[in-house]
């Protein structure tokens, strides 16, 4: 997708960088060098810098704050800041302590930010720098005297050297842990497409992402990873194939880290830019899922966002860090899951609470018994007769799904018909099991719960709300007279329509399934006749054809419609169905 509000990528850049500060009052920006700071910073700690290539925000500016990264410095969109922007950073964020120079494995990277630890070793500055390589898609062989590319593990970093310094560790012991935690991560990305630069020419050619295939391994500037895979993979195959270059110590070409089932792991789940909180928190649930289906892998920390992007990258990535060991380090013990879980001001850090690790949760889900609160009926009804009448009538209603569904493409999201379908459909399982029964009060509760399980949607709330109170009035009524006929069901067809009166305003003319209800249920009560009612039924639905929306999302189509009122259609089928 080429399509971009802001096309001048210096001006993202810059304003993407104010916006930190805009939400996080403790940072600054200098806007000419491109540097967002910590300016409360203690120049008596450790402080610690990173940068590269703007396009994966929120890193790095994001994870500046009290105890993350002291300041960050971004280059223009997937290249690294020039070596005086890093220069500059450093000056910034100066401490007696030292600082610590964090970069991801990128050429442009290890230069820049190399040559200005240089320039200021000149100085005499207290000054180390680690460059994180995390990304075993490219591996051993291919990736030569490069290496592994720096992904998601570099948040990682960013984090235990932060908290490390927070707690006062000298500049050594921070480099020690960053080094620590770097050989101890591993990372694998997956996307469907390649990304557009905002500014450059569209970059579509015949190496481009097809749309039936995704890359494996791909980088976040759109570099090849280690293979095309079509038609696209189930997801859960997919994360398997990702789970096995990350933990396969068979696979010489990329086996970095030995995780074990037996070692604290930390997951970290990562959305690339592109994909929906939806669908990312599937992925992420299902990676969870995979690990310790497939590897007895439970992770002590689960940690799932958007931390480190590819621009819109429509794809995730997935890292482990393998944080078993303890560092002892000036005379305390680091434990890379504490630096982890130790706060920050970051904002772009996703932080929950620490749970005590292991921990398992508590609660239970609450299980609600079928139909426990319902009272038994007094008298039986004819079974066979009822179940006929209701097979009737959901047939007709799957019918006309198709009819209700072009009604619905053109007044509304064209989801109606199958809404109305699997509900029927779903009452029609319940009708034809042996859970059907003879008492009325039960079925009518019974088949508001099958419609309340099934149906969602505008449809399924009010269908719900419709049957669950049309229990209600059987109960009522069956109780009350003691029989089981159609002065019985019309009756509380008129309990269940006063009911929806208090969740919907809407009535007759209003083009909406009510406009064939009212009229149904007011014949209904009247004649007790169901051949009435539903010609009363079909007559209110033919005059939505003419009436101007005032409800639903027909409201939005405007005044050219001339196709009645699909929730309408969907009742008059219903009514029809049982008048057969
Ligand atoms: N406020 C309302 N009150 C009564 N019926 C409504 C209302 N809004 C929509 N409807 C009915 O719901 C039908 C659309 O059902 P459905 O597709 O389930 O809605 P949605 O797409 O909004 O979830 C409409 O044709 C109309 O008959
Ligand atoms: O954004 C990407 C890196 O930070 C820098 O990449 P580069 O080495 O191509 O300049």
């Amino acid at each position: 997708m080429d399509k971009h509000f802001i096309n001048n990528p210096e001006e993202l850049v810059v304003e993407s960088l104010k916006s930190l500060t805009a939400v996080n009052h403790t940072l600054s920006v200098n806007e000419h060098e491109k540097i967002v700071y910590y300016h409360d910073y203690d120049k008596k700690k450790v402080t610690i810098i990173s940068g590269g290539g703007a396009g994966h925000e929120p890193t790095h500016a994001a994870f500046v704050g009290k105890g993350m990264l002291t300041a960050a410095v971004s280059g223009s969109i997937f290249a690294s800041p020039s070596s005086k922007q890093v220069y500059t950073g450093i000056e910034q964020v100066k401490s007696d302590a030292g600082t610590l120079v964090i970069c991801k494995n990128y050429t442009g990277d290890i230069l820049h930010f190399g040559m200005a630890l240089e320039r200021q070793k000149t100085t005499g500055k207290n000054i180390e720098m680690v460059a994180v390589a995390d990304d075993v898609a490219v591996g051993r062989e291919k990736g030569g005297k490069v290496g592994r590319r720096g992904l998601a593990g570099t948040v990682i970093v960013h984090k235990v050297s932060g908290a490390a310094a927070e707690a006062g560790a000298g500049l050594q012991t921070v480099a020690a842990i960053a080094r620590h935690a770097i050989a101890n991560l591993v990372s694998i990305g997956a996307s469907l497409a390649h990304v557009h630069v905002p500014g450059r020419e569209d970059t579509d050619n015949e190496d481009s992402v097809k749309h039936n295939e995704l890359e494996l391994g791909m980088g976040i500037h759109n570099e090849p990873g280690c293979r095309r895979i079509s038609p696209i993979p189930k997801i859960d195959d997919l994360i398997c194939d990702m789970l096995k270059q990350l933990l396969d110590q068979n696979d010489k070409d990329r086996a970095y880290v030995n995780i074990q089932k037996s070692d604290e792991v930390v997951l970290l789940v990562n959305n690339l830019g592109g994909l929906s909180v939806l669908e990312f928190g599937a992925i992420a649930s299902k990676v969870k899922e995979l690990l310790e289906a497939n590897y007895g892998i439970k992770p002590v920390r689960i940690l799932a966002g958007t931390l480190i992007t590819s621009l819109n990258g429509l794809g995730f990535s997935i890292t482990l860090l393998r944080a078993t060991d303890r560092l002892n380090l000036e005379g305390k013990e680091w434990s890379l899951v504490d630096l982890l879980d130790a706060p920050t001001q970051a904002t772009g850090w996703p932080y929950t609470e620490p749970a005590p690790l292991n921990s398992v949760n508590k609660l239970s889900d609450v299980e609600i018994k079928d139909n426990t609160d319902v009272i038994k009926s007094p008298v039986a009804m004819n079974k066979e007769a009822v179940r006929n009448a209701i097979i009737n009538s959901m047939n007709t209603l799957i019918e006309q799904e198709p009819i209700i569904t072009k009604y619905d493409t053109i007044a509304g999201d064209g989801d109606c018909g199958t809404t109305l379908k699997r509900g029927a459909e779903a009452v029609l399982e319940y009708v034809k099991s042996d859970k059907f029964t003879d008492d009325p009060i039960l079925m009518a509760r019974q088949i508001a719960d099958v419609v309340e399980n099934n149906m969602d949607g505008t449809s399924g709330a009010l269908y719900a709300i419709f049957f669950h109170s049309f229990a209600k009035g059987v109960s009522e009524k069956v109780q009350e007279l003691k029989k089981v006929d159609t002065e019985v069901w019309a009756a509380a067809c008129r309990i269940a329509l006063d009911t929806l009166y208090r969740y919907t305003p809407a009535r007759v003319g209003d083009r909406t399934m009510c406009d064939a209800l009212i009229p149904f249920v007011d014949e209904y009560a009247k004649s007790h006749d169901v051949h009435k009612a539903a010609k009363a039924a079909e007559e209110g639905t033919e005059k939505t054809k003419t009436m101007k929306a005032k409800l639903g999302r027909a409201v939005y189509v405007g005044d050219e419609l001339t196709v009645p009122d699909p929730g309408a259609v969907g009742v008059a089928s219903i009514i029809k169905g049982f008048a057969k």
